[in-house]
């Protein structure tokens, strides 16, 4: 049986995100309704969730030290990681020692933290397909490890890093240099290694949305949203949608692909299968041919389209899965999602054409409350729903096209 308290009564049920950005906020907003107690936690002041959390704290949360007296201190129930660069094996450390649960679980938080756990995990662990790859830790090795096997074309990307910083494509000789230069640069945490991946011709790429959330039965089980189809510019996403269409075969495939990884990263320290939350795993597809990209123990950026499709977004479906409670995938309409860059670098913008994007039929926005914009990042997203994706598509698109972010 799950009991939850009353926020900010000494039983309050409490829980902190680490990591508060457009993806945190979302999750904090579903804790909120369910009377949950939150702390948003992030790098900077006034980050997105820590505008709607009842308490926020800014630290430096990739120092071990500086974590674990936070999380002492504030004693949450649960800790929830929004981003990768978090001092992993220290929340390894406060997990068992009973300290604190990590979702899904800490093992899975410091498997998914760079490129090399996951990677290895998935593919000499469980025997997953995947792009060739290697890691190199300097340009030598790299142009070693390309000439050895991974060939042209291929996409270099720092170990630890998101949302596509630092990644480039190599197509040939010329670019080798200029990559690892890009992946030094781009990195969350300098680390000076990088891995290389073959590319993959893809026709599409996925994102599978997976949950594992616990039945009547206390038994956990695996739910699967619909496919949420992306576009990817410079590794960053600007465009999803869902339903997109798979085959029957390409579907069952990327369905048990999800179930191995999210199975492996749903079982703790202790050997015990007791992760819960969702997941977003990435999948790329060629016909019936499918590959594991990587996934995110946690809602995905390609997921926000989840606000205006299901019965339950992505981040609902984490909050009560994290919390015990059943869970329901169903799509409520076809829809999709259009990304709206800051296109300056200021802090403070306004946003012009808000009414005339709402003019767009059934569409919605979200504009995440970043206090700085710069150029290419994300400030704000646009939804749309309707029975035809590619309407909602253009619909999307359209709306977002309107938003104009600009110095006040
Ligand atoms: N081996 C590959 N072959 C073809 N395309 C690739 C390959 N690796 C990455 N890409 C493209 O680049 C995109 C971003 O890659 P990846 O997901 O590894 O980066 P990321 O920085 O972790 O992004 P995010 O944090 O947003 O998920 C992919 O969604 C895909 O479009
Ligand atoms: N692909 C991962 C992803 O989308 N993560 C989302 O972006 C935020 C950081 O944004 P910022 O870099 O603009 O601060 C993260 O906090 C998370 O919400
Ligand atoms: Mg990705």
């Amino acid at each position: 049986m799950t009991t939850l308290g009353t926020p900010l009564s000494p039983h309050a049920t409490k829980v902190m995100l680490l990591g508060s950005g457009e993806l945190g906020k979302e999750v904090l907003i579903a804790l909120q309704r369910l009377g949950v107690e939150t702390i948003a936690v992030d790098r900077y002041d006034n980050a997105p969730g820590q505008q709607v959390a009842h308490h926020s704290r800014t630290i430096t949360m990739s120092d071990p030290a500086m974590l674990r007296a936070l999380i002492e201190e504030e004693k949450p129930d649960l800790v929830v990681p929004e981003i990768e660069a978090i001092a992993t094996p220290m929340l390894e450390v406060l997990e068992a020692t009973g300290t604190v649960r990590v979702i899904p679980t800490a093992r899975a938080t410091r498997l998914t933290m760079d490129r090399e756990g996951i990677r290895r995990l998935a593919a000499e662990t469980l025997g997953l397909p995947t792009s060739p790859y290697q890691f190199c830790d300097s340009l030598a090795e790299l142009q070693a490890a390309i000439d050895a096997g991974i060939g042209y074309p291929c996409i270099v990307k720092p170990v630890m890093s998101s949302s596509g910083k630092g990644q480039s494509k190599i197509s040939g000789p010329a670019d080798v240099a200029k990559a690892w230069d890009h992946a030094m640069a781009g990195g969350r945490v300098s680390h000076g290694r990088v891995i290389v991946e073959g590319f993959i011709d893809f026709d599409y790429e996925i994102t599978l949305l997976t949950v594992r959330a616990k039945g009547a039965d206390g038994q956990i089980g695996t739910h699967f949203c619909e496919p949420v189809g992306h576009i990817q510019v410079n590794g960053d996403y600007v465009e999803s949608w869902q339903p997109h269409p798979m085959s029957t075969l390409a579907l069952a495939k990327a369905q048990q692909i999800a179930k191995a990884v999210t199975d492996d990263l749903g079982v703790g320290l202790d050997g015990q299968s007791s992760g819960l939350g969702l997941f977003g795993v990435e999948l790329f597809v060629k016909g019936d041919q499918v590959w594991f990209s990587e996934v995110s123990p946690r809602p995905h950026d390609t997921g926000l389209v989840t606000l205006t499709t299901q019965v339950q977004s992505e981040f609902e479906l984490h909050a009560r899965a994290i919390l015990g409670l059943p869970v329901n995938t169903t799509l409520r309409s076809p829809g999709a999602s259009a990304v709206i860059y800051g296109g300056v670098d200021a802090q403070g913008v306004v946003f012009d054409g808000v009414d005339e994007a709402l003019r767009v039929p059934n569409t919605d926005l979200r504009l995440f409350g970043k206090p700085e914009s710069f150029t290419k990042r994300r400030m704000g997203v646009a939804l749309a729903f309707d029975a035809d994706v590619e309407v909602a598509r253009t619909h999307a698109k359209l709306a977002a096209s309107k938003v104009k972010p600009r110095v006040a």
